[in-house]
């Protein structure tokens, strides 16, 4: 049975490494590996999965090593694997921004499989994006596994290019934070309008599920189901004008584009 090493026992491994577990993935061969206690247990007492605070050790007892911590410690964790135990066989998967495949083979001393994953934090819940580019050291069946790893939980891409993961950042990576930031918008405003808290939550959450959902369910372009509940003169439009005049749709490629500008200079520093 394959097993999974994950370096790291934050946000976006734990979201992995939960998701893979929730879709009937075997806990037992599932370690990770941080230093510090309390996130690594919390992982293991919920969700089964072996812990750890030598990455070597969890290296050691996997086929695939899911490189999970800062962009700026991945070459330093790299360097400490390759000098302190036997990597060979093993087929490393880096979900870090502005970190290429060049820079993680050079801190490993070899050209050792490396297949970099963009994913997001909805992977969790099954309803996660990862786009994916592999080295040419990289087997297909390596390939293969590594593909259905993140189908369980969400969509994939496999990408022709590695410059693309910086795309995938800006367009899936990154974004639940911009709705996130949205809803924070709409539901402080909703507080301030008398609902409490958590009913402004409960409105907010099922307006952005349901739109959601009729973008999923729908052939309909989404402009077209932005149309159908813009009433001619009424409430909607004035919102609308007020969020186009205020220049939303240029910040929000501006907003794309610093994403990707910062990914590009995050790879830059690393070198
Ligand atoms: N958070 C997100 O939505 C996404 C994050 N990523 C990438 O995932 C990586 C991790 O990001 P987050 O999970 O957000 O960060 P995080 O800070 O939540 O997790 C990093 C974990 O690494 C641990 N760590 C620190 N030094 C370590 C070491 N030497 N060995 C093992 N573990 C060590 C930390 O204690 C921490 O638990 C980053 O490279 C980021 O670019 C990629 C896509 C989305
Ligand atoms: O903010 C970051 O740099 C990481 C990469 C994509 C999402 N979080």
């Amino acid at each position: 049975m394959t097993k999974l090493a994950f370096i790291g026992a934050g946000n976006m491994n734990g979201a992995i490494l939960s998701g893979l577990v929730n879709k009937g993935f075997n806990p037992q061969n599932i370690i990770v590996a941080n230093p510090s206690a309390p996130k690594r247990e919390a992982l293991s007492e919920q969700y089964g999965v072996l812990h750890t605070s030598s990455n070597i050790e969890a290296v050691a007892f996997a086929d695939y090593v899911i490189l999970g911590v800062k962009p700026h410690l991945i070459a330093q964790v790299c360097q400490e694997i390759a000098t302190e135990t036997a990597i060979e066989n093993k087929c490393f998967v880096s979900v870090a921004a502005g970190c290429t495949i060049e820079q993680i083979q050079q801190a490993l001393n070899g050209q050792y499989p490396v297949i970099r994953v963009m994913p997001n934090t909805p992977s969790q819940l099954g309803y996660g994006v990862s786009g994916l580019y592999a080295s040419i050291d990289v087997s297909e069946n390596q390939k293969q596994q590594t593909a259905e790893f993140m189908k369980s939980v969400g969509i994939i891409k496999w990408l022709n290019t590695e410059a693309e993961i910086d795309h995938i950042i800006a367009v899936s990576g990154s974004a639940p934070a911009y709705f996130f930031l949205f809803m924070e918008a709409m539901q402080n405003k909703a507080i301030a309008l008398g609902f409490t808290e958590q009913e402004s939550r409960e409105l907010v959450q099922q307006t952005a599920l349901g739109a959601a959902q009729m973008v999923i369910n729908n052939d309909l372009p989404i402009s077209q189901l932005r149309k159908n509940v813009t009433s001619k003169g009424g409430t909607t439009q004035a919102a609308l004008t007020t969020l186009i005049d205020g220049g939303l749709e240029q910040l929000v490629t501006n907003a794309m584009d610093s994403a990707l500008h910062r990914a590009k200079e995050m790879a830059e520093n690393s070198n």
